[in-house]
């Protein structure tokens, strides 16, 4: 089996979806989680979602072991460490630390780190990170309110995160194949190697050139280049269709783009930020009749334009508050309006959901676009829900409208 960690919940459904691509037969269990023996009969692969991309290291690194022996004693002989397309970190950041520990824990002494996502833009060339046309330091990104990303040459990122060293192998190599890149990889003078992909061609070779490695590390691209055990069909089944919501604390510019678009069709509503920190249950209260009263896959959301995004009210943090109103709706409205339909958009914000509904499994469903699934879970009071996990800068514009086709 393979295993893996993921450092935030919609990475791990990210990951997830593109082991399934490759014929693995995967699901995600939500951080402590135990799956247990009949969960687990069957899987190719697991991936644990962590919620650490942003944690103190010490915080990152505990719980990054605590999952890599559960994996182990489940049966990993291999553990894929995923981390965001766009290297999210900082100089004191988790990604370096965390694959040190993994390494040692599995007695890897080469990595490689191939954050490269080619069907969302995110390409590594000449071991500079773009996004689009961009390299990362003038994307969007470098304006990221927890990981502000200024540099673009992967090694540059990761050397301040890690005693070892870092190399390169470049595109000119991938271009001779596989057994190239295997050699080169293992000739580089460094435990961690980033390698140049530019399309998914290069992420298939590389990933035939590293298959057997102990340890892998990258963005989700990679895992559509390995080679899979092309294991047919799942059993996964969607749940009867008794009410829809689009739950969305996602602040980017892509999830602004897809809430302006759902607009035009869906009636939308905004958390007041300022409710959120004083009377959070109020606003709970308030959003949960408006869902209830509306048709059409109701959008609740945070940030409709960039000056939305406030950091504090009256001394308050107001993230965490807004996250906490769209949990307690997610969970008001699956315990109480029946709703079995749920799209939630932003990692930090998927992260508080899903912990709300005291979910512990999700099993992967169909694809809605890359890096996008459904997937079902079960609440900690039993109820069956189809559930999506959307990264804030995945998605095509009309998302919030398109995506329940899949669940036909
Ligand atoms: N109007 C707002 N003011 C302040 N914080 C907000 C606002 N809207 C959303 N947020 C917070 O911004 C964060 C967005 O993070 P996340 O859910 O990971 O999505 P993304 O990374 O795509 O923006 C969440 O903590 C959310 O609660
Ligand atoms: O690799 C990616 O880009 C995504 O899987 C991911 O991790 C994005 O993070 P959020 O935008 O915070 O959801």
């Amino acid at each position: 089996m393979l295993g893996a960690i993921a450092d935030d919940f919609t990475g791990a459904t990210d990951l997830a979806i593109m082991l399934r691509r490759t014929g693995y037969r995967v699901a995600v269990a939500i951080e402590d989680h135990d799956p247990g023996a009949p969960e687990r009969a069957g899987l190719d692969a697991l991936v644990i979602a962590l919620k650490t991309r942003t944690a103190p290291v010490a915080e990152a690194v505990d719980a990054s072991r605590a999952a890599v022996r559960r994996l182990r004693d489940w049966g990993a002989r291999q553990v894929y460490v995923k981390y965001c397309s766009t290297f999210d970190s900082t100089d004191a950041g988790n990604i370096g630390p965390v694959l040190d520990l993994v390494s040692a824990e599995l007695g890897a002494d080469k990595v490689v780190v191939a954050p490269a996502l080619p069907a969302n833009g995110r390409t590594v060339y000449f071991g500079h990170l773009f996004v689009g046309a961009d390299l990362l330091e003038h994307s969007s990104m470098r304006h990221h309110p927890l990981t502000p990303m200024t540099r673009s040459r992967v090694a540059d990122l990761l050397r301040p995160q890690t005693p070892h060293p870092v190399a390169e192998v470049h595109h000119t190599t991938i271009s001779q194949g596989v057994d190239a890149v295997r050699a080169a990889i293992e000739a580089a003078p460094g435990r961690y190697v980033v390698v140049d992909t530019i399309d998914d061609e290069d992420l298939r070779v590389l990933g035939a050139a590293v298959a057997d490695s102990p340890v892998l590390s990258g963005g989700s691209g990679l895992a559509c280049g390995l080679p899979g055990p092309g294991t047919p069909g799942d059993d996964w089944k969607s749940v009867p269709d008794t009410g829809r919501v689009v739950l969305c604390g996602s602040a980017s510019a892509t999830t602004r783009r897809q809430i302006a678009t759902a607009a035009r069709t869906q009636p939308v509503r905004r958390v007041d930020p300022r409710a959120a920190v004083h009377e959070p249950d109020a606003e709970v209260g308030r959003i949960f009749d408006w869902v209830r009263a509306q048709q059409a896959a109701p959008v609740v959301y945070a940030a409709g334009e960039p000056g939305d995004v406030v950091s504090e009210i009256d001394g308050h943090a107001v993230a965490p508050a807004v996250e906490g109103v769209l949990a307690g709706v997610a969970r008001r409205l699956v315990d109480e309006a029946g709703i079995t339909r749920l799209l939630a958009a932003g990692g930090e914000t998927s992260g508080a959901i899903v912990r709300a509904l005291g979910i512990g499994l999700l099993r992967i469903g169909p694809e809605i676009a890359p890096g996008i699934c459904w997937s079902g879970a079960v609440t900690s009071t039993g109820t069956e829900l189809a559930l999506a996990l959307k990264s804030g800068n995945f998605g095509p514009d009309d998302l919030f409208t398109s995506a329940w086709d899949r669940l036909a």
